[in-house]
């Protein structure tokens, strides 16, 4: 199983595909504050491929989010480069959808038919009837069809996740970006959310970049995962294979325990 552990800086590469879907290479991110300048991220590099379920993992503030927002076009590496099919990322795009952690992404005075068709109609400039039937279908996805002219505010917290999956998924992007979309769930919920985005992708085989400090979680998810040193953010170790490893008997519990040795093994270090 420890073979599955890779030290190499986020360089594993999978022989067996080539070409990524998405390249990022020695990117340095960096917040610019009126008083000081915050590296949030340092020379990171990773590769995610066609139909990985990536993992973002590591403690808070390794800046997880700003990689991911920064993969999304909403900021831009001081170095390195951020490419997807070999084109540098410059601005978001309806390539790279997001779904996060909070309740509140919703538009609270459209119906959840109307949230998930409105940025087909916007930004992909469907009709909107073709808008209404893609909708439909991912509204099924996600089983929230009997809520399908719902208000947002008479949706439980997983619910409105479920319809911002169906949201971003509907647009059939090249990449779907979660950050945290399930942290503010309770433990039930949360499990049931999890084995949920699984049979989407076994129906679907999305290609998604997920955020997460729960190593559990993460190994549950994911087929690969990088995992961030923080302050600022570097690549520690990439995990492939998670998923033939989590699968196997007892060895889901020894890899996590691994995976916490390593981001936590620093002296001195608290999680
Ligand atoms: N808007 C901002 N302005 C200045 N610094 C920021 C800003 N957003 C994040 N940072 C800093 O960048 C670093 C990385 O933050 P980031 O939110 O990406 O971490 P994270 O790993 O996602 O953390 P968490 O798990 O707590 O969400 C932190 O030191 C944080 O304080």
């Amino acid at each position: 199983m420890l073979q599955t552990i890779s030290t190499s800086a986020g360089q594993a590469a999978d022989p067996q595909r080539a070409e990524p879907l998405l390249s990022v290479d020695k990117v340095t991110l960096r917040y610019k504050t009126p008083s000081l300048l915050v590296t949030a991220t340092e020379n990171v590099s990773f590769k995610v491929y066609q139909s990985d379920r990536f993992v973002l993992l590591g403690p808070s503030g390794c800046g997880k989010s700003t990689l991911l927002k920064a993969v999304g076009g909403y900021m831009k590496p001081v170095g390195g480069t951020i490419s997807i099919h070999g084109r540098t990322v410059t601005r978001p795009g309806p390539d790279r959808m997001m779904v996060f952690q909070e309740f509140d992404q919703l538009m609270p005075w459209k119906t959840v038919l109307q949230n998930v068709m409105f940025p087909l109609v916007t930004a992909r400039k469907l009709p909107e009837r073709e808008a209404e039937d893609i909708a439909r279908t991912y509204i099924d996805k996600v089983k929230l069809t009997r809520a399908v002219d719902s208000y947002p505010h008479t949706l439980s917290g997983g619910m409105k996740q479920r319809v911002a999956i169906a949201r971003g998924m509907a647009m059939q992007p090249d990449i779907l970006l979660m950050d945290e979309p399930f942290a503010a769930l309770d433990a039930l919920t949360r499990r049931q959310m999890q084995d949920e985005l699984l049979q989407l992708w076994e129906d679907t085989r999305f290609t998604v970049i997920f955020v997460t400090h729960s190593i559990a979680e993460a190994i549950k998810i994911s087929n690969r995962i990088l995992l961030l040193s923080p302050h600022p953010g570097r690549v520690k170790a990439e995990v492939v294979d998670v998923d033939k490893a989590s699968t196997a008997d007892g060895t889901a519990q020894a890899l996590e325990h691994e995976i916490h040795n390593l981001l936590f093994s620093e002296p001195g270090h608290r999680e």
